[in-house]
């Protein structure tokens, strides 16, 4: 990695990073993407390892000395400040951030992407440390356009949908809507943060990420998740693919999303690493505005490239509509629509997404195939034998 520069020709001294949630989706490519291909160190905080144990073990891996797991919660664990003085940069990405949670469990949710996370600023702004924050997309709600008439030509309007880290309002439901628990939840720390900044000087960056996907994201129900546990819609539909049952439409489909594929977006955050003048004091949107699809599409293309990848023709009904109600219970909301403006990522860090969602499905699905398809059949037999 010797001679690696940066955006302004400067040599890239390796640093130390404490990760906090490294062994998340998110953590586990951004500790493959640091261990090989940059020569920094990771101080990877989590409960759990399961997603970077082929990064920890065995000790004779190249990188084995640049990388440690700590099993701390940081909800109550003195060891977590030390870590943070320790490294030059924390990057914190722990936090309940699935949508089944949020109204279900709306204190957990608000504690996590909260509570928790409010020692990581103050130690990073007490000890003078960078801090790159994982918030969301999430955090702009619905868009103008939602609440327009639906006949009215404005919803075509880019400046009603698209959504701009420095213009856009942040559109919530009432409080019994409480979907919106963890999206308020996360403003507020940004919102903490950015006062940190400006008030104490503290160097940060907050990410907003919009619908990452890819493999390791989540789990797959009864395998290696809880049976009645509800993941976010990739592993959903993965499980349904892989179950041969119909994937289930959430209140007919019709909300949109922009997918982009992980490894595409741990390029962006390289760069936020490696390029701290030019990312710090920024919020950046990073997602693929040319990926957007409704869920009913995803769900049709997901149905598509599974056949294809696994030769398995698909099932005769391959959705089924299910109200919010019967599928995440009361309280829950939606967003409506999401598409990144990308204009203050592409001026600091010249950044640009690359993949198209067909071929991020196309590997994603692959990958889901070759992991679980076994167990499945497995599982199944099981249960019918039962
Ligand atoms: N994946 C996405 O597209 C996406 C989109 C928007 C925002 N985000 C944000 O990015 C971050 C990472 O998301 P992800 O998709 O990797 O989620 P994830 O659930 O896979 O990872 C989060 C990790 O944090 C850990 N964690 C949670 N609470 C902890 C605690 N108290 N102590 C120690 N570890 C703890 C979890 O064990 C988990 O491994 C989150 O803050 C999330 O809100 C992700
Ligand atoms: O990924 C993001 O950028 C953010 O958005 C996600 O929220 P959301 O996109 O609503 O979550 P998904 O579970 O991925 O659902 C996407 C859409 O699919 C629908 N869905 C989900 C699952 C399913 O089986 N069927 C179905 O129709 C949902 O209702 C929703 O409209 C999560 O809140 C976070 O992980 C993150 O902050």
């Amino acid at each position: 990695m010797a001679g690696k520069v940066d955006l302004d020709g400067n040599a890239i001294k390796p640093i130390t990073i404490c990760m906090i949630g490294a062994g998340g989706f998110i953590g586990s490519h951004l500790c493959e993407k640091l261990m090989h291909e940059t020569s920094h160190k990771v101080l990877a905080v989590d409960v759990y390892s399961d997603k970077i144990k082929h990064l920890l073990e065995p000790a004779t891996l190249d990188w084995a000395d640049r990388i440690q797991f700590h099993r701390i919660n940081i909800k109550n664990d003195s060891r977590l400040e030390g870590l943070i003085k320790m490294a030059d940069l924390t990057i914190n990405l722990a936090a309940i951030c699935t949508p089944a949670d949020y109204n279900t469990r709306p204190l957990d949710t608000i504690y996590s992407n909260f509570i928790d996370a409010l020692p990581v600023v103050k130690y990073c702004s007490e000890n003078g440390k960078r801090l790159i924050h994982f918030s969301t997309c999430e955090v702009y709600g619905k868009t103008i356009g939602a609440f327009l008439p639906k006949d009215s030509p404005l919803r075509k309007d880019p400046a009603y949908y698209v959504l701009k880290e420095d213009t856009s309002p942040c559109i919530f439901g009432s409080i019994e809507k409480q979907r919106w628990s963890y999206a308020c939840a996360k403003q507020l720390i940004e919102r903490l943060i950015y006062a940190e900044g400006a008030e104490n000087g503290l160097e940060f960056t907050i990410v907003r990420p919009f619908n990452w996907i890819g493999p390791r994201m989540d789990f797959i129900p009864g395998i290696d998740g809880p049976s009645e546990g509800v993941p976010r819609v990739l592993a959903c539909f993965s499980n349904n693919l892989l179950r041969r049952e119909p994937l289930k439409l959430v209140d007919g489909g019709e909300s949109q999303r922009t997918f982009i594929y992980i490894k595409d977006a741990i390029e962006a955050v390289l760069l936020m690493i490696e390029n701290p003048a030019r990312a710090n004091g920024h919020i950046f949107n990073v997602g693929n505005p040319n990926n957007e699809v409704t869920v009913r599409q995803l769900a049709e293309m997901m149905t598509q490239v599974y056949s294809k990848v696994s030769g398995e023709s698909s099932i005769e009904t391959p959705t089924i509509d299910v109200s919010s109600k019967e599928f995440y219970g009361e309280g829950y909301d939606d967003s409506d629509k999401r598409i990144p403006d990308m204009t203050i990522i592409n001026k600091q860090l010249g950044w640009n997404p690359k993949t198209s969602l067909w071929d991020l499905l196309e590997s994603t699905l692959t990958y889901q195939h070759r992991t679980y398809a076994e167990a499945i059949k497995q599982a199944m037999s099981k249960t019918t034998a039962n």
